[in-house]
Parts: C-alpha cells; structure tokens; sequence
C-alpha cells in the first residue's frame, strides 16, 4: 500500500499542476487543467529538509464551516454538504483567544497575508500558499475535504499515522501549536480543516503522504481531487440540461415548479390502470397475487437496500405518459442539488435520442461518454475506488433497433470502438463496467428484451394517485384561486379525473382548463381532452408513421370499434396480424397501446397488449366511426352488422341517430363513452385538431342542431338514460352561452 510501486490507476501524473505556479508547463496548458491540479511540483521540491523557526500557531484558517462552495451545486448542496462537528477547543482557536497580540473578533487571515517578520521570516511553503481571489477549487466544499482526508488517513498504518502528526506538527508550527500525537484520525482532520482550511489541509496532506513515499495514497487523494472537479463541472452541465421543462408550459419553466410526485411501486405482475366511469373490466385487473409496494422517491437506488441485496441494475417500466422521464429528471436534478443519492460520484444519463444518433457509428465507451459529457475527457478510468458511477438510460424502448441481448457480443473494453447496442447491452449485463450502477426505463414492451438475470429490481411507475393527480393541478397552476376551480372541475367528471392518473393527459387538461376557466368558460366537453391527447401522440412520435401509412390511427380506430363491438378490452397476437398493424407501432411508436403480463396458470405468465386506457379504445373506436364518415361517408357501424350489404352513403345525422339508437339499446351503457366521442368529433374546434386525419373539415351546426334534437326526444322516451344523453349534448356543444 505505502510502496511506490503499489499499483495506482489514478490517471493524473505526480505534480502534474505544477502551471499554477508558473512552471514550464504553463503555456501548453489549457486553463480548465491549470484549475484542477493540486500545484505539487514546487511542493515536491521543497523537501522537509528545511527547517526554520517560525513562532508556533498562527490563527486558523478561515472557518471551515463558512468556506464551503457553493458554486458547484447552488445552496440545497452547501446544506448538505455541512458537517456539524462540536468540538471542546482546539490549539488555534484557544490561541486565538489567549493570545494578548490577536484581537479575539478579527477575520482570520490568509497565511499569505500574515505580518511578515523583516529579517528571519522564512520563505511561505508553497502548500501553504493560497490565493484569495482565485477560485481554484469551486468544487472544494468541507463534506468533500473532510470525507477525502479521512479516507486518506484511514489507509495509513498506526506508525505511519503516528509520523503523520509528529511531522505535520514540526514542520508547520505557525498552524499546530499544541502537539497532535494524541489526536484519532477525525480529530485530526478536523483540527486541519480549523486550523489551516480546506485547500491547504489537502495540499499539507499530499506533500505529508509523498515524502512518506506513500505514492498509492497521494495519489488517490489527487485523484479523488481532480474527479471532485470534474464532478462539479459535470453538474453544473446536467443542471443545464435538465433544471427546465419545455413542453407547452410558458418557456423556462422550472422542473421544481412542476413536478410532482409520482406514484411508483415495486414488484412485477401489474396490469394497466382500468377504472372505469360505467365498466368493470375484469381482464385488465390487476392480479391479486402481485406483489407490489408503494414507493418513495428516496426508495429508488437506496443505499441500504442496494448493498443488501446487491444490486446493480434497476429496471423501471411504466405506460406511455406514466412520468418516466420526470421521474428521471427529477432523480438527476436532486443529485446535482445534493439532496439525494450524494454516494453516486458521476451520474452519467445516457439519453437514448443522443444514442440513436451515433448507433451507427463505433465508438469507445470512454468516447461516447466523453462526447456526451466532454468534462469527462479529464477522467480516463472510470473505476477510480471511492467514485460511484451511475449510468441512466431513459425511454430504452426508443432506441432505433431493439437491442438483441442474447445475441449480442460480449465487449467489456472500455476503449476499444463498437456499435453502440453492443455497449448499451455490456452496460447493462455487466460486462462494461461491472461496479457501475445502471438504472434503465422503459415502456414494458421493452422489458422482456432484457435477460431476466440482468434485472435486480424491477420497479414500475403508476402516474399519478388521485391525491397526487390534485396536487398536479395546484403545484402548476400559479394562481390559487383558479386552481380549486379547477380541481373541483375535473372532480365533477369522473372520467376526466379517473384518466387523469396519466401525467401527460393532466398536462393536457391543465393547458385547456386554465384557459377556459380563466375566460369565464365553463367546458363541458370531454372529447377536446381526449383528442389533444392523441394529437400529443401523433406529433411526438407519430409523424413518420402517418406518412409511411396514412390510413393507420383508421385502422388502429377499426381495431379498437371491433374489439369494442365484441366487449373485448385485450389485444391478442392475432388480432394484431388481422388488423394489418404492427404491435410495436401502437405500443412503442405512438405510444397509444401498452404491454402488461397475464398471468394464466400458478407459473405460466404471458405477455397482452391493450390500449393505455380503455376510454382511450372507446374514443379511438369512436375515431374509426367518425373517419370513416368524413372520408367515405359510410356508416361502418352498421355495415358490421349487415356485412353481406355494404352500407350506402349516409349523411351525418344518420349516422349519429343510429350510434344513438346503438347506445340506447346496449345494455350497461357500453357505448355511453363512445357515443360522447363519436358526437363530440362533430364541434369544428375538434375537427380542427383531427384535420391531419381526413380530407377536409367542414361546417356541421345543421346536422349538430338536428342530432340535438333527436337527443332531446330519446330524453323523454329514456329518463333512466338521462344522464348520459344530457352528457351527449354537452359534447355537441360543449361552450353554452
Ligand atoms: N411527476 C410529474 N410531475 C408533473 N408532471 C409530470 C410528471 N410526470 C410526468 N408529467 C407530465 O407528463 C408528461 C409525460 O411524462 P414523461 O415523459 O415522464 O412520461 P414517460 O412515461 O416517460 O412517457 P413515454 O413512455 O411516452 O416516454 C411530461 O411531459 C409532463 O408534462
């Protein structure tokens, strides 16, 4: 441990920072480089063969406590980052009080800027050295100083740790007056970090441990240092990247005044949320075998619970629009503020739309994180003991090509170029970096690509609870008053507020609300919400789709009306080949189907697709309806029944009086949803949004009034049936003045 050639991997040369002192060096070097290195040349050369008299125990350095930076992480890390140590006294402070030549409030001075004695004042010992005004450790805060000398000091052997404190002692008698041969190791660094500050103490520290020839320590100590450095760069950089939401919220909104807590469980086996306002819908409940807990968001890579059951990879899957990457981004946001998971060291987000970009390509390991993360050029080995790095893929459905685990090559260079499927996989087995953590999210189709082996924690994301989903709408919107109305708006529609367990459909409300409410408005519509949704859809991810085939949200509707007309809420293989649509299409393009496991006997599970909501079948049902009218003016509704006759041209009232007459005569409302859908297409702010799906729009007040109607009658031929048809009308005209 203490030998020379003990073997070392930290990747910075001994007095590598000599520029700072104006060596040779200073020109070749960038200045990023002349900031980070400990200056140890000059240190080294300076050997403790000198000895001069210098009046023991000058004042401490400036309190430790009010030196930590918070340049690095803002003021939630200098919270953190506090040490609260109670100490009796110490040689500097009780000097400071005793002695009769220091006033007992003066600021504590900079060594540098003690009185010079004229004649036998020695020369200052580069390591004491520190400049005021230059910040060459932003990154230096007293939780890191102290936490990386103790860790030092904890290497050395008790003779060694004894030689330690007789020379630091000797050989700086203006910072140690009393003797420290009684002191243990956090005494120790605690008298350091009072007496002599936290860079000093680590410059101290390195010239201590080099001449000692404990090479090995010295420089994991410079090591760690350098790594701190980069860790404080690498923050600032995430912080950029992720401290706003875009979205269609009003620009540079802070991610903090948005996000909210999520409902997250653990344990597998969970089906898709399927409340429903009129349905029970026994298929999609969830299995009363699962196993699942609550989660908070601190139970995510906890500490404890990772070392005891060792784990390295968590898998998180979630339904589109469940909060995934909120929940991602809210994890990296309070790592760079240090209010959580401060043992990660690096926090490495691979973002799978970066990825996509060079999955052509080759590339090292170390590249591709260097290009992504160029402040990582300094950190060439990424298994440095005692930094804990963490990777993150989030949204790994999205890659460009599902990657083969099986059947892809084992690759554990870090160096060596590959494609990046290759490395992704490697992360994930293990085989790159094994010590590494790696937390990977993805859509549950995504998941059973993964070796089961490769997945220690399995982890799901619900969206919202109901108390959650409340707290959406009073966290983003600003004005309070506004925000009860319309909580107590969303309340009063149990649809609406059972789909509002989805974040994204939330964010959808909260745009329109705001603004209806606000202008005095009262919405009764919920067609509008639905059809935002799917245009969110189709505009994230569904663009190319639509062009490579213009008819699919028409034939993704006629699956959902069929399974729909057969009371049938699962989407089995087959029915996907007769629809002439891929699964993966629905489920990972546009994101408007998902995955979950069926369990059908004690041990056999077997994978189902279904839509992310059975209103959303409903509505897309009702899409299928409605586009079929606008593009061939038929009316497919009866044509199922009577297929041998092909229904001729029907005009609009048509074809809504007998979706009427259909929804009338089912029994337990089951087209109560879908006739609302189907009417509400009708309102031209709807047609509008759904205008990238059929021909042409056109004006429908005649046939809207003449429906109304006929709505009207059916409400006194179907009092029990009020409700509903009161609802219907709504939809029609969903602004009433
Ligand atoms: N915790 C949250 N607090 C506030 N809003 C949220 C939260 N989670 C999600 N949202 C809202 O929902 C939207 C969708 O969330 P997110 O992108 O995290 O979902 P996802 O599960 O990653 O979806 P996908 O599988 O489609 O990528 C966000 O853009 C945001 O508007």
């Amino acid at each position: 441990m203490e030998d020379e050639d003990a073997m070392s991997d930290n990747s910075v040369p001994f007095g590598y920072g000599a520029s700072a002192f104006g060596s040779e060096a200073e020109e070749e070097e960038e200045d990023v480089a002349i900031h980070r290195e400990l200056a140890l040349r000059q240190m080294e050369m300076e050997a403790v063969t000198e000895r001069y008299d210098v009046d023991r125990a000058a004042s401490p350095a400036p309190s430790y406590e009010s030196m930590h930076s918070d340049v690095c992480t803002g003021a939630g890390a200098d919270s953190q980052c506090k040490i609260q140590l109670y100490r009796q006294d110490s040689s500097g402070s009780s000097c400071c009080s005793n002695s009769s030549d220091e006033k007992p409030d003066e600021e504590p001075k900079d060594v540098e800027m003690m009185p010079e004695k004229p004649n036998n004042t020695p020369p200052l010992k580069p390591e004491l050295s520190v400049n005021p005004n230059e910040k060459r450790y932003p990154a230096l805060t007293v939780d890191f100083t102290f936490k990386v000398l103790q860790s030092s000091l904890q290497q050395l052997s008790p003779e060694h740790f004894k030689r330690f404190k007789k020379t630091l002692w000797e050989r700086y008698p203006q910072h140690f007056r009393d003797q420290l041969s009684s002191l243990d190791i956090i005494d120790l660094v605690d008298k350091m970090l009072e007496l002599c500050g936290l860079e000093v103490s680590l410059n101290i520290t390195l010239v201590l441990l080099n001449e000692m020839k404990l090479k090995y320590i010295a420089e994991q100590l410079q090591g760690m240092c350098m790594r701190n450095e980069v860790r404080c760069e690498l923050k600032k950089t995430l912080k950029r990247m992720y401290e706003h939401v875009f979205e269609d919220l009003p620009q540079q909104t802070r991610f903090e005044d948005v996000c909210t807590d999520l409902y997250v469980t653990d344990g597998s086996n969970a089906a898709v949320h399927s409340e429903h306002e009129f349905r029970q819908i026994k298929e999609l409940h969830e299995d009363s075998r699962s196993n699942k807990n609550l989660l908070s968001f601190t139970d995510i890579f906890n500490p404890k619970v990772v070392e005891k059951r060792h784990i390295r990879t968590v898998i998180t899957k979630g339904s589109p629009g469940t909060g995934k990457s909120f929940l991602v981004q809210r994890f990296i946001m309070d790592w760079v503020e240090g209010r959580s998971h401060q043992d990660i060291f690096f926090l490495l987000p691979l973002p799978v739309k970066e990825l996509n970009q060079v999955a052509e390509e080759t590339i090292g390991f170390v590249d591709l994180i260097c290009r992504l993360y160029p402040e990582m050029k300094e950190v060439d080995n990424l298994e440095f003991e005692g930094c804990h790095v963490m990777f993150i893929c989030d949204g790994l459905d999205e890659y460009v090509t599902p990657i083969d685990f099986r059947n892809t090559a084992y690759w554990c260079d870090h160096s060596e170029a590959a494609k990046t499927n290759v490395l992704i996989a490697n992360l994930i087995r293990g085989n790159l970096l094994y010590s590494a953590y790696v937390w990977v999210t993805t859509r549950p189709v995504a998941i059973n690509r993964i070796p089961a082996e490769c997945i220690h924690q399995l982890l799901e994301v619900r969206g919202f609870t109901y108390e959650q989903r409340e707290g959406y709408f009073r966290k983003t919107i600003y004005e309070k008053e506004l925000a009860e109305r319309v909580v107590a708006y969303i309340k009063s529609c149990k649809t609406l507020y059972i789909m509002c367990h989805l974040p994204r459909f939330c964010t959808v409300v909260r745009r329109l609300l705001e603004k209806d409410l606000r202008s005095g408005e009262r919405p009764k519509a919920l067609t509008q919400f639905y059809t935002n949704l799917l245009l969110l859809h189709i505009k994230m991810r569904g663009m190319t789709l639509l062009s490579q085939d213009g008819e699919f949200f028409l034939k993704l509707g006629k699956m959902a009306f069929q399974l729909l007309e057969k009371g049938v809420f699962l989407i089995e293989k087959d029915v996907w080949d007769k629809s002439g649509l891929k699964a993966e299409d629905a489920v990972l393009t546009v994101g408007l189907c998902t995955q979950f496991y069926r369990e059908t006997f004690m041990m056999y599970q077997e994978k189902v697709d279904c839509f992310i909501h059975p209103t959303l079948q409903e509505y897309l049902a009702a899409l299928y309806v409605f586009l079929s009218f606008m593009n061939h003016k038929r009316n497919v509704m009866e044509s199922t029944k009577m297929k041998k006759f092909p229904s001729s041209k029907v005009d609009l009232v048509e074809l809504y009086k007998s979706a009427i007459d259909k929804a009338l005569q089912a029994p337990n409302g089951n087209y109560d949803l879908f006739l609302r859908f189907l009417l509400g297409m009708s309102v031209e702010a709807n047609q509008e949004l759904l205008s990238i799906l059929f021909v042409n729009t056109r004006p429908m007040q005649q046939a809207q009034e003449e429906t109304a109607n006929y709505i009207k009658k059916k409400l006194r031929d179907y009092p029990e049936r009020a409700e509903n048809l009161q609802r219907c009308l709504d939809e029609l005209f969903p602004h009433p003045h």
